[in-house]
């Protein structure tokens, strides 16, 4: 058993090491150790919003605690701990399953739990466990990005984001808040890597430029679901185990992991079922969410960037995935999320938030303190309201219900400008340049002076992030066989779907009745059965292409997300074992047919053998050009079957 866990491990043993570090960092500043066992019975320095420990976050994410729980880890007796946060669903980061009674008493995420009920009475659970990753400091300064419009006749520059300045620690919790259209999205791409950096300002992650070395470390969870719908959940979480787990895990250490985090989340119960799609009923919505976040924190990541996670869901399964993003940077990970309109309850969760508003930051700090801050500028509300509906509010500039400050009263009082005034309300664009500039004079700098403070860890650790090593996750060879297998596995759907099977049967009956026992003695009954021949190539041509069309969207998102997050190498995709497993079933349905050709249509055996071989090579060219997505209108082997066309006919002759 232990060596199973130490191997386990493996991965994490260089990010121990780190934590060690960090944790001494905390012990040679004086900081007690103490293990916090439950956020409501002790209340986390970070969240109680001390700012005299020297490392507050540090303390928060208890790395140090980690420390100390590491040995437990080693010798095995920490392995079958769940947490649980007051919501009522288990969190365990170990990577070990939980012994079956231990998962039913932690009561998992689940849709009829009575999570509710815990968190109203402040049962405090067991608290969670995740290996220690690389704590990862986020800082972005004077963020600004611009996109490039291409007309036809003229190019023009649109500002998306202007000067964001903030920062995320190890163990906090980020959210992006803002009215649609503000850039929460296009900031969390930037800060997660996925597009290009930004246009002007500097982003760091340890004080270290980004590196592809940080692919690996990230998790990124984006607004659409990039799933495959005909594989279950169980199936789509083993596959991103295998594919994304460092080598040095067996194959059953990460099976269990994906079973792992089927339990962590709460997914037991529709662990069989398939995801679904547009056209095929599957999991509910929250569900195929916790999939894809179990997507990403199967990798146990350092950074997990969530766009949008709660959107469409109901104000329970909300708060229970924002707890369970608590849980997670309490774990010592750094994780920032966009949200939309979150409710009070789920708002009081986040540490720190950034307001924005046409690109522009109204406000970085700690979420508990916006309050505070925009009634400091004047800005208060004058009924009981959400604070998340109020800080939206007031992005979009609507100050209805909203004390107006004394800076924009006077100039409705005076009403010296009639666009500037709608119904004795100063106008949006006028609320949003006051926002703006307030936060300007009165916050940006001193943030910005923080920002300038370094972090508190040790150079070696701070330039493990900028190390240009890449860690694939499966050899060459596994990355193709897991592709065959999860390929084979989505899409035999297709080829032995009903429909597909009775267009086939259909247009084989049809084309028997048309040529039923056509007359092969004669030169006229040789051209039929030529005709028959370029229609049963063209059918069989075009068949999988238009399978191909409706499956390729759908791949390329999936390719686009594994290379985004380093799953892939891309030869090992472009080499794409779909032709592994489309050749034999397209060239066996064409078997099929030339026997049933041969004995309805009386074609002679000699002259039906080259053309056959010749309809199969046919076949397997087209499902190569399916396969690699580029439509060929133009077949050349089109050009090699006419000559044995002929040849047959003559033959007949
Ligand atoms: N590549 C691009 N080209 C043109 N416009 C862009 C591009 N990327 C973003 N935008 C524009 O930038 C603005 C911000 O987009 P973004 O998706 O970041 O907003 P958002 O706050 O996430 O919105 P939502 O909440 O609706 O998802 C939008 O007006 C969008 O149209």
């Amino acid at each position: 058993m232990e060596k199973t866990n130490s191997s386990v491990l493996a991965r994490a043993k260089s990010d121990q090491s780190v934590v060690e570090t960090v944790a001494a960092s905390v012990d040679s500043g004086g900081t007690s150790l103490h293990r916090k066992s439950s956020r409501r019975m002790v209340p986390s320095p970070g969240r109680s919003g001390s700012g005299s420990s020297k490392n507050p976050h540090i303390r928060k994410c208890r790395s140090a605690q980690m420390r100390i729980e590491l040995d437990e880890v080693n010798s095995g007796a920490a392995l079958s701990r769940a947490s649980s946060a007051s919501l009522g669903f288990s969190f365990s980061f170990t990577g070990f399953t939980m012994p079956p009674d231990e998962i039913a008493d932690s009561k998992p995420f689940s849709d009829d739990d009575g999570s509710d009920q815990d968190l109203e009475a402040g049962i405090c659970k067991p608290k969670l466990q995740t290996e220690p990753t690389l704590p990862i400091y986020l800082k972005f300064t004077d963020v600004t990005y611009k996109v490039t419009l291409k007309g036809m006749r003229t190019t023009q520059e649109k500002d998306i984001l202007n000067g964001i300045t903030g920062s995320v620690n190890p163990g906090e919790l980020l959210a992006l808040m803002g009215p649609s259209g503000s850039g929460k999205t296009t900031l969390l791409n930037l800060l997660g890597g996925r597009i290009n950096q930004p246009t002007v300002g500097s982003l760091t992650y340890n004080d270290q430029s980004y590196s592809k070395f940080l692919k690996c470390r990230i998790g990124f969870v984006t607004q659409d679901d990039v799933l495959f719908p005909h594989l279950t959940v169980k199936e789509t979480l083993t596959y991103a185990a295998l594919l994304r787990l460092p080598k040095t895990l067996t194959r059953e250490q990460k099976e269990k992991r994906a079973i792992d985090v089927i339990n962590e989340l709460g997914l037991e119960r529709c662990q069989d079922t398939i995801i679904g799609g547009s056209f095929v009923r599957g999991v509910s919505g929250g569900e195929r969410k916790r999939v894809c976040i179990g997507n990403e924190i199967i990798i146990n990541p350092s950074l997990l960037f969530l766009d949008e996670p709660t959107s469409g869901l109901d104000s329970t399964t909300a708060l229970r995935i924002v707890q369970m993003l608590q849980d997670i940077a309490e774990a010592g990970k750094t994780v920032v999320t966009t949200i939309h309109q979150p409710s009070s309850r789920l708002f009081h969760k986040f540490d720190k938030l950034i307001l924005l508003g046409k690109g522009s930051l109204l406000y970085f700090g700690k979420a508990s303190e916006a309050m505070v801050y925009f009634s400091s500028i004047g800005c208060s509300p004058l009924i009981a309201m959400n604070p998340a509906e109020f800080l939206i509010d007031l992005a979009n500039g609507n100050l209805h219900d909203v004390s107006v400050p004394s800076e924009l009263e006077d100039k409705v009082q005076m009403g010296n400008s009639e666009a500037e005034i709608r119904n004795r309300k100063p106008s949006p664009a006028v609320v949003h340049e006051y926002l703006v500039e307030a936060y300007e004079t009165r916050v940006a700098e001193n943030e910005k002076k923080k920002l300038l403070v370094p972090i508190p860890l040790d150079e070696q650790v701070k330039l493990k992030v900028s190390s240009p090593k890449r860690q694939w996750g499966a050899s060459w060879w596994e990355q193709y066989s897991i592709l065959f297998w999860r390929g084979f596995k989505e899409r035999r759907h297709d080829y032995f779907s009903w429909l597909r099977i009775t267009q086939v049967l259909s247009t084989a009956i049809i084309l028997g009745l048309l040529w039923w026992q056509s007359d092969t003695d004669s030169p006229k009954g040789l051209q039929e059965q030529a005709g028959l021949l370029f229609f049963i190539g063209v059918f069989w041509g075009f068949f999988p292409v238009f399978t191909a069309i409706f499956t390729f969207p759908q791949e390329r998102a999936m390719l686009s997300k594994e290379r985004a997050a380093d799953m892939l190498e891309t030869e090992c995709w472009s080499l794409f074992p779909k032709h592994a497993y489309s050749l034999p079933l397209h060239c066996g349905g064409s078997g099929i047919w030339t026997s049933y050709r041969s004995y309805i249509h009386g074609l002679e055996e000699g002259n039906y053998s080259g053309l056959s071989s010749c309809h199969d090579l046919h076949a397997s060219w087209w499902v190569l050009c399916e396969e690699s997505s580029d439509i060929h209108f133009l077949d050349p082997l089109s050009v090699f079957q006419l000559p044995h066309i002929q040849a047959a006919s003559e033959g007949a002759v």
